[in-house]
């Protein structure tokens, strides 16, 4: 008897797993051992990607988390509910549940994997964090020996096919998003992608399994990408760098609070994150004793998003096949406390800040002083050019506590010369 599977959503992902699954020669000889059972769908008269026979669609999702015959659960309809309650009900049902969702993942996976546990079944989610490259089964498994430090990830493909196109073509925001949503990138609603939500669900996620604990989202803070603008990304580009949406989980020894974020980032050109490119996504994770291991390849799209959904498929065929009533440990999720996050203020980063000036004389040392009053120290400051009359000027400080970086800043503001800040970014 073949392995029947009811899959949840047929837009992106769910074609391209259907596609995958009805494309079996050459690929792993237990594919040819699963059935597509039932595929659940909000309307049964959109054109399709694929053949299906009629009796396979329906629009009655919880008939499918409910039918006995289902042995494996495929979430890729995206969204919080009916999602959530569809999950808990096919675990609850004793079923095994592959999933493509870091937001409900990240919002819900104390609940998601109590039950799980409760019923003797595993939650696989691969495809949640960077699409095809697999990351998810890496840190449970193959690093969970590993002290993490840090993980660091250009983990939204939206956002950074954006950013490099804006860079490389200096092109308009607004068409890039269009285009990113035409092959399929960007989340139903692309605001997730581009305000940093997206990207948060996922470093909680990979916080989460790195460090060992549960992360609560509220915690994470978020930063997308609207603010950067081209006068910004050429600034960079002159002083050496890339400006890349970063999701960053940091601890710096095993009790300190971990730091959670994502936020755009000036990064280094000679970084190994700087030269990675529209969709594709990379994960660098530091731990000891392995020091740096970076995961690179595509983050979205029908294709690689089937490969890492069809591949924990493959897993738990494997696991039904072995038929054991002990649960695997490097499978399951363990985590009941929740880790301690660090408040931005007591961050130490580098920042880059622009700022429009009166082109009066003594500028530059008001601004030294200021900085000087809080104990940030500058690494560059330069005056390259002017908006009208406005002279623009452009700081990157050293290594600074952010609190203190924003108490200059305020002083700053209320200098009679500064016009404006239009922007302030991290530098890696
Ligand atoms: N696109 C990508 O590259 C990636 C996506 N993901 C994640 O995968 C999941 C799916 O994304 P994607 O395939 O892009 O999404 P799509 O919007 O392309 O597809 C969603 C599918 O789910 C169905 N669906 C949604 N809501 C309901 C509902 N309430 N009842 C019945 N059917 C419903 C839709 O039905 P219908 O077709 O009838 O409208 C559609 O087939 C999301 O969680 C996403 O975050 C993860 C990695 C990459
Ligand atoms: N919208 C997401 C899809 C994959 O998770 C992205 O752009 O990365
Ligand atoms: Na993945």
């Amino acid at each position: 008897m073949g392995v029947k599977l009811g899959i949840l959503g047929l837009g992106t992902v769910g074609t391209g797993t259907v596609q995958l699954l009805q494309d079996s020669a050459g690929r792993h000889p237990l594919l040819q051992e699963i059935e597509i059972y039932r595929v659940g769908v909000r309307s049964l008269d959109k054109p399709r990607g694929v053949e299906l026979s009629t009796e396979v669609l329906t629009t009655d999702l919880e008939s499918i988390v409910n039918d006995p015959a289902v042995d494996i659960v495929v979430e890729v309809m995206g969204g919080l509910e009916p999602a959530r309650s569809l999950i808990l009900k096919a675990l609850s049902n004793g079923k095994h549940v592959v999933t493509a969702n870091k937001a409900a993942i990240a919002r819900f996976s104390a609940e998601i994997f109590t039950t799980a546990n409760q019923a003797g079944v595993y939650v696989m989610l691969e495809a949640a964090v960077g699409g095809g490259i697999p990351v998810i089964q890496p840190l449970k498994q193959s690093l969970s020996v590993n002290r993490i430090h840090t993980v660091t990830g250009i983990v939204n493909g939206t956002t950074n096919y954006i950013l490099t196109r804006m860079q490389t073509e200096g092109s308009n925001f607004n068409d890039v998003l269009a285009d990113a949503q035409r092959l399929g990138y960007a989340e139903a609603d692309p605001t997730a992608d581009v305000d940093g939500l997206d990207a948060a669900d996922k470093i909680a996620i990979l916080a989460s399994l790195g460090f060992g604990g549960r992360i609560n989202l509220q915690d994470v803070y978020t930063e997308g990408i609207r603010q950067v603008s081209k006068t910004d990304i050429a600034y960079a580009e002159k002083l050496g760098f890339v400006i890349k949406l970063l999701a960053i989980a940091k601890r710096d020894t095993p009790s300190s609070p971990l730091s959670v974020r994502v936020h755009p980032t000036l990064v280094p050109q000679a970084h190994p994150l700087a030269s990675i490119n529209g969709v594709y996504n990379a994960i660098l994770v530091e731990g000891e004793p392995i020091g740096q291991v970076m995961f690179f390849g595509p983050g979205a799209g029908a294709g690689a998003t089937a490969s890492a959904v069809t591949s924990d498929i493959l897993n738990l065929v494997a696991v039904l096949k072995t038929n054991t009533a002990v649960a695997n440990p490097l499978l399951t999720c363990g985590h009941q406390e929740y880790c301690q996050i660090a408040p931005m203020a007591e961050l130490i980063t580098r920042f880059y800040a622009r700022f429009l000036t009166n082109d009066q004389p003594g500028v530059i040392g008001k601004l030294g002083t200021c900085f000087g009053n809080y104990g940030v120290s500058l690494e560059s400051i330069v005056q390259t050019g002017f908006q009208g009359e406005l002279a623009e000027i452009v700081v990157v400080t050293h290594d600074v506590r952010e609190g203190n970086f924003r108490q200059a800043l305020a002083e700053i503001r209320n200098l009679s010369a500064i016009e404006s800040i239009p922007s302030l970014l991290r530098v890696l």
